[in-house]
């Protein structure tokens, strides 16, 4: 494959300004109860892809947990590593941590990820990324977006699940201009804000994207500090907006802070508040804790990215990929 065409080349070469440009998702279509949907909610019908080291997937596992969903939509996480054909499915008999780590169970002899992308269309052009919900029984990827993809999860399969997960509302009328607002910036500054620094190959987009990283950073730590729940928006529960962030926070410290140089400042000894917050989700919310599998997460990153870690090597640290709930640095032995 010439060099510009890799999919590893995460700046295109050409690219003078350095800047990590990230791709719209191409399939978009939506689950829906409406008469006429072309895909309806059906248990067992939807197979959800993903990786376990991604964040992005990480928002539908999650969502998928907390919508008592586990029955209706079964997943599959590919291996950690990408290479140059991309994700690929762990081989029969091959050892991969987590759950679900099985090749894939829908297409019999497909090694990768791309395979399904190449058989919605052998021509297809677009990116081979997890999230990709796909419906069995059309032979069709619904959507490879999880910032819809969890929307629908939150209503669409209300019919079929219990009395208990129908009242989880994590996109509540009264706070959706709130929880968009938040979105914009938290999207572009901190969910994509350690990809564009990570990714730059320019000091200046590097400087650029890491120092706004860390003002919204501490524009949520200030956030949280001022919250009367222990949820970011003070909502009574958890919402969208929680969920978005957590899957940032829980690899800034294990990857983001050395593999992506966002090392300003990191979340266990900078920031009390969001440390607390993260805290409280993964250990409270099996929905956050079962979800999140540091192994993939620590070696996707770090022996993926062969221009950024040229001989793959993983870090130890830090150690403890997270502290527990009532523990903090001190628990290192600091004071
Ligand atoms: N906007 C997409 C982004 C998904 C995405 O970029 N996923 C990454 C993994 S973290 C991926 O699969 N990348 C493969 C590639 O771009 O080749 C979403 O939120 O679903």
């Amino acid at each position: 494959m010439p060099e510009e065409k890799s999919i590893l080349n995460w700046v295109s070469p050409g690219d003078k300004t350095g800047e990590f440009k990230r791709q719209q998702s191409v399939f978009r279509s939506w689950i829906s109860t409406a008469p006429d949907a072309e895909f309806p909610p059906e248990k067992n019908r939807y197979h959800l892809y993903v990786s376990y080291a991604c964040p992005w997937a990480h928002r539908t596992l999650i969502v998928r947990n907390l919508k008592g969903l586990q029955d209706i939509i079964p997943f599959t996480s590919v291996h950690w590593h990408m290479g140059s054909k991309g994700w690929r499915f762990a081989e029969p008999g091959e050892d991969v941590a987590g759950a679900n780590t099985s090749p894939d169970p829908v297409h019999e002899g497909f090694t990768h990820l791309r395979d399904i992308y190449f058989e919605q269309n052998p021509d297809y052009e677009g990116r081979f990324t997890v999230p990709t919900l796909y419906d069995v029984k059309a032979k069709k990827i619904v959507s490879n977006e999880s910032s819809e993809i969890i929307r629908m999860f939150y209503t669409a399969f209300d019919d079929l699940v219990a009395d208990e997960y129908k009242k989880v509302d994590l996109f509540p009328q009264k706070l959706q201009k709130d929880i968009e607002e938040m979105n914009d910036w938290v999207y572009n500054d901190v969910n994509n804000g350690v990809y564009k620094s990570g990714f730059a190959t320019t000091q200046e987009a590097y400087e650029k994207s890491v120092t706004t990283l860390f003002t919204s950073l501490d524009r949520l730590e200030s956030h949280l500090s001022s919250s009367t729940t222990p949820y970011l928006l003070s909502a009574p529960h958890i919402t969208e907006a929680d969920v978005r962030l957590f899957t940032t926070i829980i690899r800034f410290d294990p990857v983001y802070v050395q593999h992506f140089k966002c090392n300003i400042r990191d979340i266990r000894s900078g920031y009390p508040h969001l440390h607390t917050w993260m805290r409280h989700l993964y250990w409270d919310y099996p929905a956050f804790s079962e979800t999140t599998q540091f192994e993939h997460i620590k070696k996707h990153y770090t022996k993926s990215h062969g221009q950024i870690n040229q001989f793959a090597i993983t870090p130890v640290g830090p150690v403890p990929d997270i502290f527990g709930k009532d523990e903090g640095v001190a628990a290192l032995g600091g004071k």
